[in-house]
């Protein structure tokens, strides 16, 4: 498989782009014309640069506006396509995408289209080009790839052929099964991208909303099977035209777009047998089976607050590291690990940003295999020396440099607590709070970072994503995902912060980068959970009396039901098959909190509609406690 971007999808100067490109690891790039005009360096010397960075030149586009011109456009538009092609050969670039007319100038006519290409077939040939013909989504006559392709096989010349992008095919609703139908070696080319399920313009659509595959809501997937089915064995470009990418870092998108391709290629060809296009093994998608600890960093002074906290959630220290200042507290299935070791990673977590979640366990069939899948995805592999009695777990680097173990059934692996740690009592008798699992880790971020957090989890493990939703704090707009397998026992909220002044935006700032910001635990009964942790000396975030007004005006609870609600601090939703039931504790450090949940019947949501009132009360709260407003 030879795999290409085009120099839209990413930000920079030209030299920036090709940079980022190459170290992604890419075969080639589409030079988009614009950003070879806007560059002022030779076609001869951007070809040399080019090749200097190991790349080549895939295409060249777009040429537009060109089938189907009245005379005298028409010869001015063959004119046009000469310098065009003399400029690619200085350049060394031997493909040039023509998209359909868009122009008011343009004449209809499958024929007329047809001899127009069939002409400058010969022109090409001449010239030692290739022409594609792509159909845009928004052509004036052409708009499908099934018309596209007419054109092409009624020009019936060998230096003309098909390009096909899965955005005009998809995002016009047309069956990409419709190309299984066309052969392969008539298709010159193939662009992908993916995008948001947005219901608008389809030129603004694409000029903007473009992701890479994976990140969006299209069926690029059954598009690429189609494509693959037809024996095309060429190249695999991105084409994203967006917004947010135009303003990123040209590595990090670079490094996004080839783990999207490679992400893509590997699920067509576990489901399209008969492709020829060849992928690095790999194994398939990583089934979780629920996260088997988190570990926060902390110093030992301020992890005196953190553990107090968690003995009054109902947790107890039931283990001492062997061999480190380490300390394990559990409660039901939950492990929470507490480093305070004066070494090695956690440390410098903890120096880099204040008490925080600095790695979390997943448990996994295979261990070792989930990792060489994340590597071969580009994903960063971690490893620090092995103290005395400890195991080797695999690992690799998650958001904002934080760490991913993973554990399996393996022999040693599946005795990491009873190897690593010895038994201690603790001395405390806070009652257990009826805490039974993590139901959700929520991750804070830029929302600059939400698609490739998004693609990161989606690639390596067995998970899909959720719709987006607005979270409205009172400083701003938060945006909400959930990636969760499909029994729940991975959940995983990410939150995209657009500035400062929210919560999550200071969460982010202050603790010097993304993390999780809070750990939702589950309970069977909230309200039994309520009477263990008063008893503990849990103090519940207070919620506004008017949210439960609107909760009776919603549902019409029971009176007595509300008011358990309402003197519990009890935030409540419901949906189509079930109810949820959720819980706050204050928050810790620079907005960091614990969420208590209880799910009733199919509830599948995380109660976005409650988040508004929940973040207003967090904010009441520090300025109570004489935090700066925020
Ligand atoms: O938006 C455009 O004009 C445009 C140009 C070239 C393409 O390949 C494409 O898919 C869109
Ligand atoms: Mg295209």
């Amino acid at each position: 498989m030879k795999t290409a971007i085009a120099t839209v999808s990413i930000a920079g100067d030209f030299s920036e782009k090709l940079s980022a490109i190459a170290a992604a690891g890419f075969d080639g790039i589409e030079i988009f014309e614009n950003d070879f005009l806007a560059f002022d360096r030779s076609p001869k010397d951007v070809g040399r640069m080019v090749h200097d960075h190991g790349l080549e030149i895939s295409l060249f586009q777009p040429f537009r506006d060109f089938e189907g011109m009245p005379e005298p456009q028409r010869s001015r538009t063959f004119a046009r396509a000469e310098r065009k092609f003399d400029l690619m050969q200085e350049m060394g670039a031997d493909l040039v995408l023509i998209c359909s007319n868009v122009s008011p100038l343009a004449q209809g006519g499958i024929d007329r289209a047809a001899e127009d290409l069939r002409e400058l077939g010969d022109l090409a040939a001449r010239c030692g080009i290739r022409v594609g013909y792509e159909a845009l989504a928004w052509g004036r006559f052409i708009n499908d790839h099934r018309d596209a392709w007419e054109i092409v096989r009624r020009a019936d010349h060998p230096n003309i052929g098909l390009i096909l992008d899965s955005f005009h095919t998809l995002a016009r609703k047309t069956d990409p099964d419709t190309i299984r139908a066309i052969p392969g070696d008539k298709i010159f080319f193939v662009q992908l991208a993916d995008a948001p399920n947005f219901d608008m313009d389809l030129l603004y659509w694409s000029r903007h909303f473009r992701n890479m595959p994976g990140e969006g809501d299209l069926d690029v997937t059954g598009f690429m099977r189609a494509v693959a089915a037809t024996g095309y064995d060429g190249v695999l470009s991105l084409e994203i035209f967006n917004d947010q990418f135009r303003g990123g870092s040209p590595k990090s998108i670079a490094v996004d777009g080839y783990r999207s391709l490679l992400f893509l290629m590997d699920q067509v060809r576990r489901t399209e047998s008969s492709g020829r296009i060849i992928v690095p093994e790999m194994p398939d998608r990583v089934p979780v089976a629920g996260i088997e600890f988190v570990e926060f960093a902390a110093d030992r002074k301020e992890a005196e607050e953190l553990v107090t906290m968690l003995a009054s959630l109902g947790f107890r220290k039931t283990g001492r590291h062997m061999s480190k200042d380490v300390e394990l507290w559990r409660q039901g299935g939950i492990n929470i690990v507490i480093n305070t070791d004066p070494h090695g990673f956690a440390h410098a977590s903890y120096i880099s940003h204040g008490t925080n979640v600095c790695d979390i366990g997943l448990k996994v069939a295979d261990a070792k295999a989930t990792v060489s899948r994340a590597e071969t995805l580009g994903a960063k592999t971690f490893e620090q020396p092995v103290g005395p009695g400890e195991l080797k777990i695999p690992a690799i680097r998650g958001l904002g440099g934080s760490v991913i173990h993973f554990i399996d059934d393996s022999k040693d692996l599946s005795q990491v607590w009873e190897t690593e740690f010895e038994r201690v009592e603790d001395g405390l008798k806070p009652g257990d709070a009826g805490l039974t699992r993590i139901d959700h880790i929520a991750e804070t971020m830029n929302y600059d970072e939400m698609l490739t957090w998004l693609l990161f989890y989606r690639s390596i493990f067995d998970t899909e994503k959720t719709a987006m939703v607005d979270v409205i704090d009172p400083a701003g707009l938060v945006r909400s995902q959930a990636i969760e397998n499909a029994d729940g026992s991975l959940r995983v909220t990410l939150n995209g912060a657009e500035n400062r002044k929210t919560l999550a935006g200071h969460f982010i700032s202050e603790g010097f980068g993304s993390g999780i910001q809070h750990i939702a635990f589950e309970t069977g009964d909230i309200f039994q959970t309520v009477k263990a942790l008063t008893r503990n000396g849990f103090t519940p975030l207070e919620i506004s009396p008017n949210y439960y007004d609107d909760l009776d005006a919603r549902f019409g609870l029971e009176e007595d039901f509300l008011n358990a609600l309402k003197s519990s601090g009890i935030l409540y939703d419901r949906d189509g098959s079930g109810e949820y039931f959720q819980l706050y504790s204050p928050t810790y450090g620079e907005g960091f909190f614990f969420e208590v949940v209880e799910r009733r019947g199919g509830y599948k949501g995380y109660g976005a509609a409650n988040a508004q009132f929940r973040i207003a009360a967090q904010k009441r709260r520090f300025r109570a406690k004489g935090t700066p407003a925020r």
